[in-house]
């Protein structure tokens, strides 16, 4: 770090005092500890208080990466705002650290509070909070194990089956177009041979198919028949996330802040009339016309009704545990799908190898007809199960997604003083104290020379192994962590991989895409998020049907 480029005496002063501060902090560093623990070894810095803020703001991912290079023990701790943030980028100390039971390194108060800020849970009720969640959390049984995990694959699915041929509809009034198609500035035009095609932007035209037909499996058909706009608001929500995850005011002169508080309080208040109608259901009253179809809403979605009556919740707290609920399920796999199809079809190759792997689990035919007006294509074949585990290089592509195109962290709150240690032979404990905070940088890892060969190519096939000279491959997790870990590791993890495999291969199986305008595909560039990454560059891209079997 470079200190500040002022002359004079009393600059002078303040660079010595900061050079000191920097100075104390790598003496800190080295002193041993019982037991042979060592301090976390501290990032120096110029500013007290702010710390390391500004080099956060500026560029945080160059900033981490050059750490990463420079504190090779796999740990380094940096100051935020007075607060000390122990960053751990190695798989041994992040499997150590999210093991620590939660009375040693736990994100319970982290959980709370992301709730009454982010999600809008009343902060009236929050002695309700704790009393409940242990009850929630048993729910998430229902994402995670057979049957109800089995039905909510095979209901979406179905789902997938039936609107796969209406990805684009080719209609160029918005009344005649799909929801999904709505926000994505759909343009039917012609390609160079006079074919018809359609021209959309690839990210909201995925995501909104994506969450218009996977989101039924959790919260039924009715909520988003009845309310189409939900899931826009939801992305505009979640541009300003991180912004509301630091508590930053609505009256900020940023708009993506006012945005999202405004499309928060609209996504409550539907919340709030599902949340209404679902307790006449429960209370055996007659509900209006458009909620009749309320016996559809998930298992998982249903186990938590049960929940919230027995802690008697306000309606207000139940739509905002129903608002995390729909951004968790949302905001990671709908937008990994987006980079899965990009990565995949802006390689020839790859597409025509994905298309034969695929073939025997997921087949688009079109039958030939008499009539004038011939049948629609469809999706003969969805062999889910198939897909997920006889489809190495597929899986391959979903997991070189989830190492290059996600940036988790998992977070925790040091609850007591303790020693870290990875379980490798010999390695270096560390100790960490009481009040700090703790994270597992799961994107320092996935991008790490030291694991993995040219860490920033995309390379499809780079998880598939063959055992012992076997040509039939297999792709596998490795040292990947996009799902965090330990008690609070993604819930929907389950899910999103079968979601992620049969929605990829859906639409390459029916689907042709290009560039709009010609030329090679541009990989988007990636925008911070909080798990999977966005992007601001737009994808425009020509969709047509693929030329199918009759
Ligand atoms: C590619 C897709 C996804 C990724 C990368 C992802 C990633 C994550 C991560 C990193 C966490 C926090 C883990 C931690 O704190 O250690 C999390 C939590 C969670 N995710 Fe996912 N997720 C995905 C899809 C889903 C889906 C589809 C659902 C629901 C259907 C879901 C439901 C949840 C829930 C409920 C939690 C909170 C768990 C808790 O606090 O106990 N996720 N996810």
């Amino acid at each position: 770090m470079s200190p500040p480029k002022t002359a004079g005496d009393g600059m002078q002063d303040l660079r010595n005092h900061f050079a000191l501060s920097g100075l104390v902090h790598i003496r800190k560093a080295t002193v041993a500890r019982p037991g042979n623990a060592q301090a976390v070894p501290t990032v120096p810095y110029w500013l007290p208080i702010v710390g390391h803020l500004p080099n956060m703001a500026f560029d945080a991912d160059g900033f981490l990466k050059g750490l990463r290079s420079k504190y090779s023990g796999g740990i380094f701790a940096l100051n935020f705002g007075g607060a000390t943030h122990n960053v751990m980028y190695t798989p041994g100390l992040a499997t150590a650290l999210l093991h620590q039971k939660p009375n040693i390194a736990g994100s319970e108060e982290t959980s709370k509070q992301l709730m009454v800020r982010v999600f809008g849970y009343p902060s009236n009720e929050l002695h309700k909070y704790e009393a409940i969640c242990p009850d929630l959390i048993a729910c998430y049984n229902h994402l995670l194990t057979e049957p109800s995990l089995g039905s909510m694959v095979a209901q979406t699915a179905i789902r997938l089956k039936a609107s796969l041929k209406d990805l684009v509809t080719g209609n160029s009034s918005p009344v005649d177009q799909m929801e999904w198609e709505k926000s994505c500035n759909v343009d039917v035009t012609a390609n160079a041979k006079g074919q018809p095609v359609v021209e959309a932007s690839l990210l909201p035209l995925i995501r909104n198919f994506v969450a218009h037909v996977a989101n039924p499996a959790l919260i039924g058909s009715d909520f988003l028949s009845n309310y189409p706009d939900f899931m826009d608001d939801l992305w505009a929500f979640d541009r300003g996330f991180l912004y509301l995850v630091v508590g930053l005011p609505r009256w900020l002169p940023i708009p993506s802040i006012t945005r999202s508080y405004i499309a928060r309080k609209r996504n409550l208040e539907k919340l709030e009339v599902f949340h209404t109608m679902m307790e006449r259901v429960a209370e055996s009253k007659k509900v209006e016309p458009k909620w009749s179809g309320l016996d559809d809403v998930g298992p998982l979605v249903k186990a938590r009704m049960d929940v919230y009556r027995s802690h008697r919740l306000s309606i207000r707290a139940r739509a905002a545990f129903e608002h995390a609920l729909l951004w968790a399920a949302n905001a990671n796999s709908d937008v990994l799908i987006f980079w899965m199809l990009t990565r995949i079809y802006a390689d020839k190759l790859l597409l025509a190898q994905v298309r034969e792997e695929i073939e025997p689990y997921c087949k688009a035919v079109q039958r030939t007809s008499e009539l004038p007006i011939g049948d629609a294509p469809q999706l003969d074949l969805l062999d889910v199960d198939g897909l997920c585990s006889n489809c190495p290089l597929l899986k391959s592509c979903y997991l070189e997604c989830l190492r290059l195109d996600t940036a988790s962290w998992s977070l925790k709150v040091v609850q007591e003083d303790f020693v870290l240690q990875s379980r490798e032979k010999d390695a270096q404990s560390w100790l960490l104290r009481k009040g700090e905070f703790a994270h597992a940088a799961h994107n320092l890892h996935n991008t790490d020379p030291a694991y993995f060969d040219e860490p920033m190519t995309w390379r499809a096939d780079r998880h598939v192994q063959y055992e012992d000279g076997s040509k039939r491959g297999v792709a596998e997790m490795g040292s990947v962590r996009p799902y965090g870990g330990g008690s609070s590791m993604c819930k929907g993890r389950s899910f999103a991989f079968k979601e992620c495999m049969m929605f990829t291969a859906a639409i390459v199986a029916m689907w042709d895409m290009d560039p709009a305008g010609g030329g090679a595909w541009n990989i988007p560039r990636h925008k911070k998020a909080t798990g999977v990454y966005a992007t601001s560059d737009e994808t425009r891209v020509c969709i047509k049907q693929r030329c199918l079997e009759h």
